[in-house]
């Protein structure tokens, strides 16, 4: 007789769990928008509309409590304008902190057990182009898994094609036409790329270099979920910048550019929740 215990519960059922969980605690029994906070973009909540719900993420089966700085630790649900519900990841757990891939994505498997139709993943990364100056937004067009892992496992075949759904970059755009648009690799971290790899990703046809976004996009493709991808360039990538890096920097250029990213972000989730009413 094998010892459950032992176990380490099945990730799909502890989503199932940690949804069940935010409507006893919320009284609210579904959401229709999710959204993750990444280094620079915790401004954005206050912008999307009337709170109606907050708790610290750890209250909640399957998440922790953050680690890294610049994220806040609480999930959060607004409705804003038209009556659409937004909950609001504010725990990202990253990859390199080491609790695996499927802690990793629990946030956003979550969302979907929760009735999410659209998720919107933002981030602080790394620019491999010049004109993009610490604190410019840019838009994910596609992504390149670097770091070697996978949310997804056994015989799933999941199609990544427009994995970043083209309508919700068209909506993107219709908010900010001077928008650019760039490919976000993933690497493991908590290293920053050596300048070696940087020309390796700009090689490979990455202009965006990052620790988060991309194991939690293939999840919400696997949920059959449809994904808008924001990076906040927060530094030159290593070997373009002339400086070396470091998570200060990340930071600060997350806080100079939060009043730009936190209109830029609710103007575009109101924006969807808008069009996806017609
Ligand atoms: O959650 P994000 O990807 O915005 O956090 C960035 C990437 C690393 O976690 C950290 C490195 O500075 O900031
Ligand atoms: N991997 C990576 N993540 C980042 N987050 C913020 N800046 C960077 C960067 O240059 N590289």
């Amino acid at each position: 007789m094998t010892d459950n215990a032992h176990m380490t519960p099945d990730p799909y059922l502890l989503a199932k769990d940690a949804a069940n969980a935010l409507r006893e605690a919320s009284g609210i029994e579904r959401i229709d928008i999710a959204v993750t906070l990444g280094s620079g973009w915790s401004g954005a909540a206050e912008l999307l509309g009337t709170e109606l719900f907050s708790t610290p993420a750890d209250a909640i089966p399957g998440f922790q409590k953050p680690s890294v700085k610049g994220h806040v630790g609480t999930l959060r649900i607004f409705e804003i304008p038209g009556g659409a519900r937004v909950l609001v990841l504010g725990a990202r757990t990253h990859y390199y902190e080491g609790h695996g891939v499927n802690a990793t994505v629990h946030g956003v498997r979550t969302a979907a057990e929760f009735g999410a139709t659209t998720l919107v993943l933002t981030n602080g990364c790394g620019g491999l182009n010049e004109q993009w100056k610490p604190g410019s937004p840019v838009l994910i067009t596609d992504h390149i898994n670097f770091t070697g892992d996978s949310p997804i496992t056994g015989a799933t075949f999941v199609d990544q094609t427009d994995i970043y759904t083209p309508r919700l970059r068209e909506i993107a755009k219709s908010v900010d036409p001077s928008l650019d648009e760039g490919i976000y690799m993933q690497f493991r971290g908590p290293f920053y790329e050596s300048p070696a790899e940087v020309q390796m990703a700009r090689v490979l046809g990455a202009s965006l270099v990052g620790m988060s976004t991309v194991l939690e996009a293939m999840a919400a493709r696997e949920a059959g979920l449809d994904v808008l991808g924001f990076s906040l360039v927060t530094n030159l990538a290593a070997g373009i910048s002339p400086t070396p890096l470091n998570h200060e920097e990340v930071v600060e250029a997350g806080r100079a550019a939060a009043p730009r990213l936190a209109k830029l972000l609710s103007s575009t989730i109101h924006a969807i929740a808008k069009e996806s009413d017609r």
